[in-house]
């Protein structure tokens, strides 16, 4: 299906999930991406962090996880520069200053926090509305993980995270379209 179509109607699909089924969702999808990681080496881990008054991953839960089980791992957050359809990243940690952004997206202050390059990153959760059976997803439109990706480096681990089950396939990709490795669902780890 085409991918503004898929766009919609995943935001609606989203919209319509109880409280009930967010937070059963939120911890399968957590307790999933634990086995996941569990398998991986990874020392610098890039996690975005979720919008404010929208149903989206709380990857909170995961920072949680991370920075109580395995502290040595380093953990990376995106701020969007402003005017532009770019990121840049810095290093989230528990003292660190946030400031919502006008999309109400909690970001590190650039002021106060350690700026990182995306050369560094060993594996990046992604946010998605959709994706499909060989990886591809349809995300809110901006483009902004595609030309993230692209700077990491060749071998950095792609994880989207979904509340739900892969599509057959997304049409009306482009090739700037970046397929990931992984991604988990509150189902299970699915593997491109
Ligand atoms: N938590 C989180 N952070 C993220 C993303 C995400 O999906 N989730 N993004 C993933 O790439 C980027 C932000 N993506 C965005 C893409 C488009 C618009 C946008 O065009 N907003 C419209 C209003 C849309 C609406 O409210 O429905 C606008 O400002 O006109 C905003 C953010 C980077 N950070
Ligand atoms: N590296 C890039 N250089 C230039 N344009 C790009 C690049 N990556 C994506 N774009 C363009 O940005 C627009 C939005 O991309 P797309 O529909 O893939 O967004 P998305 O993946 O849903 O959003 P996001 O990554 O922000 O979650 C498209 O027109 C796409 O061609």
């Amino acid at each position: 299906m085409e991918k503004s179509i898929l766009r919609a109607e995943y935001l609606k699909k989203r919209m319509d999930l109880t409280q009930d089924e967010i937070v059963a969702k939120n911890n399968a999808i957590t307790e999933n991406l634990k086995l996941l990681l569990a398998g991986q080496e990874i020392k610098t881990i890039h996690i975005f962090l979720p919008q404010h008054g929208k149903v989206e991953i709380d990857t909170w839960q995961i920072i949680s996880l991370l920075q109580n089980s395995y502290p040595p791992i380093a953990i990376a957050t995106p701020r969007i520069i402003p005017g532009t359809k770019e990121m840049e990243h810095f290093l989230l940690k528990p003292e660190t200053n946030l400031i919502e952004n006008r999309w109400k997206i909690p970001e590190a202050d650039p002021e106060t926090s350690v700026k990182i390059e995306p050369q560094i990153i060993d594996a990046v959760l992604i946010p998605l509305l959709a994706f499909d059976k060989k990886g591809f997803r349809a995300g809110y439109g901006g483009g902004y993980y595609d030309r993230f990706l692209v700077q990491c480096k060749p071998d950095v681990v792609k994880i989207g995270l979904s509340f739900f089950e892969a599509e057959d396939k997304i049409d009306g990709l482009d090739r700037f379209d970046v397929a990931m490795n992984y991604c988990v669902t509150p189902f299970g780890i699915v593997q491109f």
